[in-house]
């Protein structure tokens, strides 16, 4: 019988969001292995071994390993081709290479919640806690906001005369993917509204509509904490 593919992630990661709405719309099936950024299991030596930056998410298809989000997806896409994640359109296409490297280099690595070990104890170090830590609370939060409000005007402008239902158009495609995954993150981590961008706002909206969308969001992850009663 052929192994599923593996997915190492952690319920909070938008990057493995991303990733597990590419699996839901291509509907494969997978094993899902979390890994707690908290716990620094990602520092875990046979963690490591699969992916050397100390990050989620990892897919593991047999032989094939492949980490980063973006080089995930685009390895699914090409394996699995149906429904395609890049139109067929250039310019459409540029636009979701776009949105997905905005997102991916432009947005998340300055919100990410980084931990790295230091004299041999976990230490929540890089950008938002190093901020944190160095300065207080409230620049860290000026500057999630600025980098992630400075990302969601760029995007805004990008996609106010191309987006449709979704951000390119009428169909799902891979800026879909990433622009769910930080918006969704940011509003419950950061409580950054996307209200002030009309486009992103009613992209996101008919984001909730879909069940594939639905079923990816982080809550509902095996190693999401129950809801509270
Ligand atoms: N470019 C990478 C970034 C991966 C990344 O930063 N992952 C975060 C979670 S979204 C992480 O594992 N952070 C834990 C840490 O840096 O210690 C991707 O898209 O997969």
């Amino acid at each position: 019988m052929k192994e599923k593919l593996k997915l190492y992630s952690y319920w909070r990661s938008s990057c493995g969001h991303r990733v597990r709405i590419a699996l839901s719309l291509k509907v494969i099936e997978y094993e899902y292995i979390p890994v707690n950024l908290l716990k620094g299991e990602q520092f875990d030596p046979d963690f490591m071994k699969i992916n050397p930056m100390g990050t989620v998410p990892a897919l593991v298809d047999g032989e094939v390993v492949i980490t980063d989000s973006f080089a995930i997806i685009m390895y699914l896409d090409e394996k699995y081709p149906e429904p395609p994640l890049l139109p067929r359109d250039l310019h459409k296409r540029a636009l979701n290479y776009q949105v997905a490297s905005i997102i991916s280099s432009g947005i998340q690595p300055h919100q990410n919640l980084a931990v790295i070990i230091k004299h041999d104890k976990l230490h929540f170090c890089f950008f938002v806690r190093y901020i944190e830590e160095k300065t207080n609370g409230e620049e860290k939060i000026a500057w999630v906001n600025n980098a992630i409000r400075k990302g969601y005007t760029a995007l805004e402008k990008l996609l106010v005369n191309y987006a449709g239902i979704y951000a390119t158009g009428d169909e799902i495609y891979l800026a879909d993917l990433f622009l769910v995954a930080q918006v969704h993150g940011a509003m419950i981590k950061f409580k950054i509204d996307v209200e002030p961008y009309p486009t992103l706002a009613k992209c996101y909206e008919s984001y909730k509509e879909l069940s594939v969308f639905e079923d990816a969001v982080p809550a509902k992850q095996p190693d999401a904490p129950a809801p509270m009663i």
